[in-house]
């Protein structure tokens, strides 16, 4: 081998390198740009889920005054941005950690002693900084008996360096510290530092030299947004929508440490108001962190929120907002339990032909033993029920949270009853006193789940420990989802107080033999009551005391079909249903009330507009809500010729309710269709006579009027007078809510279900 070949080649590099050296640093700076740009196109900015708060103005055009903003705009940009200490010249300086597969997102000090607030706020304009610096003196004053909680340190985010508190928490000189971040930002339509912000945030965790959560760490976090909703109405057009990306991106950036909903307030109306509010949900949050309770279960690390969902309609969408898809859990499929039937566990089950007219001689009473629990702790039903998100209380009542409480959290619509009545789904609670019901409808989803029976024969829970544990279950499960992306601090903190509960979750409320009791407990505390009823109990239904609204299932206008459909536990279930329609009859002037149609395809629809209007004639219901029927997909429903073909469409639900609102017209009754909710595939249809009438705020035409005066009807209830119906309407039923306008609030943002914005068509 020629010794020289080797030697020389270093020297023919060398001499290269003079001859193109200009080239070949060229080449290498075009090189690396070109991977720079490739890398930043590659991140896009996931799109905010924007959400008008209630109560919010319907959209409105931007007005004149947005100009005005922008002619100010000049004065505003300049600034505080070429200042920034943050625009750091130079590269970036990796501190986090690369996160192996063992290392978990929630990583804390093992022992926390102490908990550091700090508040960062940007402001251009000074209120911002003026709302932090108020916040930092109420924190100092509020915290001072919180030895764990140190004082709150301010930091202006234009003069910070974003490395030092936004790649890895910063050091502490106190042992076992974890810091909590505010962060106060107003929003900016114009170029302004905020945006250099929110790309460090996207940068750091799409940096893959970088752990994607490298604030792990954090106690915790809490965004609060100013904006003005005077030219940026709702969160659609920018209201608040900087405040929004960030609360998203530190979700990210901390493995989902939201500690309480992001909070936001206008500075025209009400910012401060709202921040006050936020400001002690915050401080809560920090204390139960600082006392070992964690950020609520709702949150990884302290256990998923299993929420009640229509079922059938499982919100996998709050995932998707936040998680990287890689992480991104499945769901497992619920394992329904094989015996869960009390039926099916061989129970004896006696039959009460009390209310029967039958001239069959009864069979002798079942002997008497000693009542137990109807569902037992470790039985089961009880396993089962659990695990699909309901909090059992006692041995026989059950609370869960329902899937529109959820969506109404997040801004994203309530439930039929919010356009119909008035009830907002965020405060209203779902809960039954009794998880044992006396029929086996063919589309119950809980069906397999829930005990049956056709009389009380279980110990009786005292109905004060049945509120206080509805109450308690409610609020643990509402303090799950302060973490859940979406969910705004001021519905947060409207849900922590109960306006109404819906007694109808699973089973038959009024079989709980002190019904009554509880509900004088309820509307103590001013909740409004919606009770369904089955149709079985007619003794039960004459003794009830007044509710807000009273409702039976009406699942069949003939006794076949309602044999086919409820597969009801009493022989004599027909009869029993008929008297229950006289005694609606007779409770027409105390109560509201209300027949609830599932309209089921193939089982109780065709034909059958007539046998309800003979029904509707019978017992004069206020209302009758008619609603296609959800498909639950159980083996249940399945086994009793159940499936997707049985869901009627929507336009087939309003062909039904034309015919039915003919044929009561052909029966001389006056009821017309007042209102809809498509997305629920919901008709209403109300009696004219009583709740269409002159409304004083349409200059004294006719309107109708669905809506409850809840303060009125709590006035009459504490009166101690006799009163009826009449006595608790409220205003207009809202115009969105009419039939044929969809019954969508324009204030809520519709999403499909990946949480996408969806365009509603009429
Ligand atoms: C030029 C300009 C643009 C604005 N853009 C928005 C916006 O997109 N969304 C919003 O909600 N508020 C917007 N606002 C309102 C500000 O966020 C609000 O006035 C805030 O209180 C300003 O806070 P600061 O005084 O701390 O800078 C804008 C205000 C100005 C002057
Ligand atoms: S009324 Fe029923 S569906 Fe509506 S929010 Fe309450 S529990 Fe949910």
């Amino acid at each position: 081998m020629d010794e020289t070949t080797g030697l020389s080649l270093p020297s023919e590099l060398l001499l290269l390198w003079h001859a193109h050296r200009t080239e070949i640093l060229l080449s290498a700076g075009l090189f690396l740009a070109c991977l720079r740009l490739a890398i930043h196109w590659r991140r896009t900015r996931s799109k905010a889920v924007l959400t008008p708060p209630l109560g919010s103005p319907v959209d409105q055009k931007p007005s004149l005054l947005a100009k005005q903003h922008l002619a100010e705009a000049e004065h505003y940009v300049s600034s505080p941005t070429s200042l920034s200490k943050n625009a750091k010249p130079g590269p970036k300086r990796v501190t986090g950690v690369k996160r192996t597969k063992s290392s978990p997102v929630d990583v804390l000090p093992t022992s926390i002693n102490n908990i550091q607030p700090l508040i960062f706020y940007f402001s251009l304009g000074g209120s911002t900084r003026s709302y932090a610096e108020t916040l930092q003196q109420s924190l100092n004053t509020n915290i001072e008996s919180e030895a764990k909680i140190l004082q709150p340190i301010l930091h202006d985010l234009t003069a910070i360096d974003y490395d030092d508190f936004f790649i890895s928490p910063p050091k502490s000189d106190k042992p076992n510290t974890a810091h909590f971040y505010v962060i106060l930002l107003p929003s900016y339509d114009i170029s302004t530092e905020l945006e250099n912000f929110l790309e460090h945030l996207d940068e750091t965790h799409n940096d893959f030299r970088i752990d994607t959560a490298p604030l792990s760490r954090l106690a915790g976090y809490s965004v609060f947004g100013f904006g003005d909703q005077q030219d940026w109405p709702t969160e659609e057009r920018g209201y608040c929508k900087d405040a929004v990306e960030v609360d998203k991106w530190m979700a990210r950036l901390t493995g989902r440490k939201r500690a309480f909903p992001l909070g936001i307030g206008d500075v025209k109306a009400d910012a401060g108001e709202r921040l006050e509010e936020w400001t002690v949900g915050v401080q809560a949050a920090m204390v139960d962190i600082a006392h070992g309770r964690g950020l609520g279960e709702g949150v990884p690390g302290s256990g998923e929120a299993v929420e009640s969902a229509d079922e059938a309609e499982l919100d996998d969408d709050e995932e998707d907002a936040e998680t990287p898809p890689s992480s991104k859990k499945q769901r497992k499929p619920i394992k329904r339990s094989q015996t869960s039937d009390l039926e099916d566990l061989k129970a004896p089950i006696p039959v009460d032909f009390t209310t029967t007219t039958t001239t069959k001689q009864p069979s002798p009473p079942p002997k008497p033993t000693a009542p137990k629990p109807m569902v037992p702790v470790n039985s089961p039903t009880h396993t089962s029920l659990t695990k699909q998100g309901y909090t059992i209380i006692g041995s026989h009542s059950g609370v869960k949270i329902c899937r529109w409480t959820k969506s109404a959290l997040r801004g994203r619509g309530s439930c039929y009853k919010y356009s119909f009545y008035g009830i907002a789904s965020h405060l209203c609670m779902e809960a039954t006193p009794s998880l044992s019901c006396s029929n086996k409808c063919v589309f119950c989803w809980r069906h397999g789940t829930n005990p049956v029976g056709t009389t009380w024969r279980w110990e009786v829970d005292p109905p004060g420990m049945v509120f206080e544990g509805m109450k308690e279950g409610h609020y643990r499960k509402i303090k799950m989802l302060k973490g859940v992306p979406g969910v705004r601090a001021e519905r947060f903190q409207q849900a922590m107080r109960i306006r109404h509960c819906a007694l109808s979750l699973v089973g038959e409320p009024i079989f709980y033999p002190r019904i009554n009791e509880l509900l004088a407990l309820l509307h103590g505390e001013r909740i409004s009551t919606f009770l369904v009823c089955n149709a079985q109990h007619p003794d039960h239904l004459a003794a009830l005391d007044h509710v807000t609204q009273l409702y039976v299932s009406i699942d069949a206008s003939n006794k076949d079909s309602l044999r086919r459909i409820d597969r009801p536990l009493h022989r004599d279930f027909w009869e029993r249903f008929l008297r229950c329609m006289d005694i609606l009859r007779e409770k027409r002037y105390q109560q509201r009330t209300v027949f609830r149609l599932t309209l089921v395809k193939g089982f109780n629809v065709e034909d059958e507009a007539e046998g309800y209007a003979d029904l509707v004639a019978r017992a004069l219901p206020s209302f009758v809500e008619v609603k296609g029927v959800t498909y639950c997909g159980t083996s249940t429903s399945a086994g009793a010729g159940l499936s997707m073909q049985n869901v009627p469409f929507y336009e087939e639900v309003s062909a039904f309710v034309l015919a039915l609102e003919s044929a009561l017209e052909r029966r001389g009754l006056d009821y017309g269709i007042a209102a809809e909710h498509a997305h629920s595939c919901c008709i209403l249809l109300a009696d004219k006579t009583r709740y269409f009438k002159p409304s004083a705020e349409h200059g004294g035409e006719e309107r109708w009027h669905t809506l409850i005066d809840y303060v009125k009807f709590f006035e009459c209830l504490e009166s101690g007078r006799d009163f009826g119906p009449e006595d608790y309407v409220g205003s207009p039923t809202a115009e969105w809510a009419l039939w044929g306008r969809g019954g969508f609030d324009p204030r809520d943002e519709r999403v499909d279900r990946k949480g996408r914005p969806k365009v509603v068509e009429v």
